[in-house]
């Protein structure tokens, strides 16, 4: 078990150089555990996230009876796939907060059916979750609140399953589609299931993730671009034996940055061309700002000759990178505005509200409205003490704070309750720290 202190000074660092192997994405790790139970058949999968939210997902599978081991102390996994069937017909599921563990899973346990409550921590009580819940009770299901209306805790029951054709709204979370998408081979009986999307779907990068993995398990699924998805009848989970975890393309975001911002050449490995995370996506806005970029397959590095342009640009592909970009802005020569990013209310915080508090700390000017920033960088960094919401986001992208002489030498950037980063990335400042030189001033 790694110990946290309850804060962490990050002395200014004049100059950020070096290499990060990363970890597995969370988004891939989460939905291949899901898919791997579901499947038939046995899958290994190298290089799962060790973190928070795969813990969770890891548990509640075990809860679910489905049987896996890890190799040794490695993050190697096998999971024994159940063939669409749970073995544990009532259980009391954890879910911490994450939210690619409770949406997928609510609908896999209300299609499949069973008695079981899903609940988190107190966060999670107050991350929307109404517009999955009506489009799986539309088609027969059996969800309830326990609590608020719209909002786990929820109380799944057996229900009595008439899936042909259904609804859900995209314009909250992308992971409802998500989640249905990936129950919906379950529901194919001897018809056909179609799922239209109401309104705007956002996030839409998240969508080709779990499209392209449940091929990997066998099920190809017809679209009418981002309207409508079919799953045809004849397809089930089989596994594919194997899948390797991609390191996660969000977390690169924070050293991709930190050689924009401090001169480079920063590298992570895990991550490149072949990626299919969107938020590799993340280094076209760096290249905006003046950020020279490079790829392989399996690659990136970052780095940068002088000031960062100020950028202007709709954010919505790339939510939870677009938040290190925010970071980033402390650094442009200009004002930046990061646009269409409204879900960033219902996530781990507001963080809008907790992103332009923070970065007022710091001596930006900060305007925020419903679904936008607007970021004035000061003249110099001011030391501060980040709070971070208990949000791994909030936490990491604050790191980059400390970079070049800005902040001037022997100031700190303190970030509070540094822990939270565990939700995705545990290591996270131990990397940092390889990376950020503070002896070149
Ligand atoms: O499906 C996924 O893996 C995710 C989708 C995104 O959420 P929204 O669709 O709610 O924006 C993203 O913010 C989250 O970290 C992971
Ligand atoms: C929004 C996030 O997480 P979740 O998967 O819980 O939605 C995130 O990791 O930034």
């Amino acid at each position: 078990m790694k110990h946290y202190p309850h804060h962490l000074d990050l002395q200014a660092a004049a100059k950020a150089e070096g290499s990060v192997r990363l970890p597995g994405s969370k988004s891939i790790s989460n939905r291949t555990l899901l898919l791997a139970a579901l499947a038939h058949g046995t899958t290994r999968i190298f290089d799962l996230l060790a973190s928070d939210d795969t813990h969770v997902m890891l548990m509640a599978l075990q809860e679910l009876g489905i049987r896996w081991e890890q190799v040794g102390e490695t993050q190697q996994y096998i999971v024994h796939g159940a063939n669409g069937v749970l073995p544990v017909h009532q259980a009391d599921l954890f879910m911490g907060n994450a939210g690619t563990a409770i949406r997928p899973l609510t609908a896999a346990l209300a299609v499949i059916g069973g008695d079981y409550t899903l609940h988190g921590v107190s966060r999670m009580h107050e991350r929307p979750i109404g517009d999955l819940v009506d489009a799986l009770n539309a088609i027969g299901t059996r969800i309830s609140y326990t609590g608020e209306q719209g909002y786990p805790p929820l109380h799944i029951q057996r229900g009595r399953i008439h899936a042909q054709r259904m609804q859900v709204r995209g314009n909250v979370s992308s992971q409802f589609l998500t989640a249905l998408l990936m129950a919906a081979p379950l529901m194919v009986k001897d018809e056909p299931v179609t799922i239209d999307v109401i309104g705007e779907l956002i996030s839409k990068p998240y969508i080709e993730i779990t499209l392209n993995l449940m091929r990997r398990f066998g099920v190809v699924v017809e679209r009418d671009g981002w309207q409508s998805f079919t799953v045809p009848t004849g397809q089930r989970y089989v596994s594919p034996g194997t899948i390797h975890v991609e390191g996660d393309a969000s977390s690169a975001s924070y050293y991709l940055a930190a050689g924009a911002i401090a001169g480079g050449p920063v590298r992570v490995e895990g991550v490149g061309k072949d990626s299919i995370q969107g938020d590799v996506r993340f280094v076209e806005a760096l290249e905006q700002m003046g950020a020279t970029i490079t790829m392989g397959d399996n690659w990136i590095v970052a780095k940068s000759n002088g000031v960062l342009k100020a950028i202007d640009a709709d954010f919505n592909h790339i939510p939870d990178a677009a938040m290190t970009i925010a970071v980033a802005a402390l650094y442009a020569d200009g004002v930046s505005t990061l646009r269409n990013i409204a879900s960033w209310r219902v996530k781990e915080t507001d963080r809008i509200a907790a992103m332009a508090t923070e970065l007022r700390k710091l001596g930006a000017a900060v305007e925020e409205g419903a679904d936008y920033l607007r970021i004035t960088p000061p003249a110099e960094i001011r030391a501060a003490a980040i709070d971070t919401y208990d949000d791994h986001r909030m936490a990491m992208c604050f790191s980059l704070a400390s970079l070049t002489g800005t902040v001037r030498r022997g100031n700190t950037i303190r970030i509070n309750d540094p822990k939270c980063v565990a939700k995705t990335f545990p290591d996270y400042f131990d990397a940092f720290a390889k990376i950020a030189r503070n002896d070149l001033f």
